[in-house]
């Protein structure tokens, strides 16, 4: 069951378009990566989810309840991280927490206090005195402190250390097995890696791929880098099947997609010096989704 759908979405600003004719659906129980370069349009996208712009075109739906007119009504059951936190800087972390409870009603705030723990948040200093790492934290407290079924998070990760990293991507699986369903954006593929099922790639306000992760991964590609025992070993190899690349008398560079049976089999019969293997990131796969794009109307 879709439960975020948005739909041709356009946003201009002036003459500039911000994003143009986006479309994607989120299922139930996904988890959704929102991945782009800077001024991609995923901040924008994301604020007309939480009812905070008006489209220029288009519509975007939580539950099928349209963003703009049902906001109220959505942040009851979803839990949103903004890019940049608007903190009221003269009261503490607790008291920011506490109030954004109350406001969303909430009175049990065992959920709020877990994650504290769990993210080694102290909140009782001022928010002005904190560190954008320990901010974030606050903010990641109140997107999940009332257990909601959507969670919308724009750059979760910005500004923590890599073990908070580690232990937001644990926080996204848990939520996960529990069935929430989550869309956020990213710059850090690693963790869109470790956490989502699918991914959309804006640049320049346009959609550019969705792809399922579990796709990505068996595009992986590995090059392995062979050292031969002499000249003769290696020119025998260059008669087999394989896309080669010879780098000196002795060395080869092999590209492998998907299973390396094949290769390790043949390899065998071979007099080998050296093996080195290279496995290709996500991020080469994407790069090169960030260079296309460019404006139209
Ligand atoms: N209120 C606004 N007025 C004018 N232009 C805007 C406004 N909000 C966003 N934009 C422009 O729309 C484009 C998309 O911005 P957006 O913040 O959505 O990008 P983003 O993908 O979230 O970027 P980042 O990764 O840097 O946070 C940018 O060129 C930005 O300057």
């Amino acid at each position: 069951m879709t439960l975020i759908e948005i739909n041709q979405l356009t946003k201009k600003f002036g003459d500039f378009y911000s994003i143009q004719n986006v479309n994607l659906q989120i299922a139930q129980g996904e988890v959704f990566g929102f991945l782009g370069p800077n001024g991609a349009g995923k901040s924008t996208t994301i604020r007309h989810l939480m009812g905070f712009l008006q489209p220029t075109k288009g519509i975007c739906t939580i539950k099928g309840l349209d963003c703009r007119k049902a906001t109220a009504e959505i942040q009851k059951f979803v839990g949103y991280l903004p890019g940049e936190i608007a903190f009221i800087d003269k009261i503490t972390g607790q008291q920011f927490i506490q109030f954004i409870a109350k406001m969303r009603g909430l009175h049990d705030l065992t959920r709020a206090h877990e994650l504290m723990q769990y993210f080694e948040l102290n909140a009782t200093g001022l928010i002005k005195k904190m560190s954008k790492g320990m901010k974030q934290k606050v903010g990641l407290v109140c997107a999940f402190m009332h257990s909601p079924e959507i969670v919308i998070l724009d750059e979760p990760t910005s500004g923590l250390d890599p073990l908070m990293q580690t232990k937001f991507i644990e926080l996204i699986i848990g939520e996960k097995e529990k069935g929430t369903t989550i869309f956020m954006s990213s710059h850090m593929i690693e963790e869109i890696e470790k956490t989502c099922d699918r991914v959309a790639i804006i640049n320049a306000g346009k959609i550019v791929a969705i792809e399922a992760i579990a796709d990505l991964k068996k595009r992986k590609s590995k090059k392995f880098i062979i050292e031969f025992q002499n000249e003769q070993e290696l020119s025998r190899f260059l008669e087999e099947p394989f896309t080669t690349e010879q780098i000196s008398p002795t060395q080869v560079i092999i590209k492998v997609q998907g299973n390396v049976q094949t290769l390790l089999s043949t390899l065998s019969h071979y007099q080998m010096m050296d093996l080195d293997v290279i496995s290709q990131s996500l991020e080469d796969i994407f790069m090169h989704y960030y260079d296309v794009g460019g404006q139209e109307s």
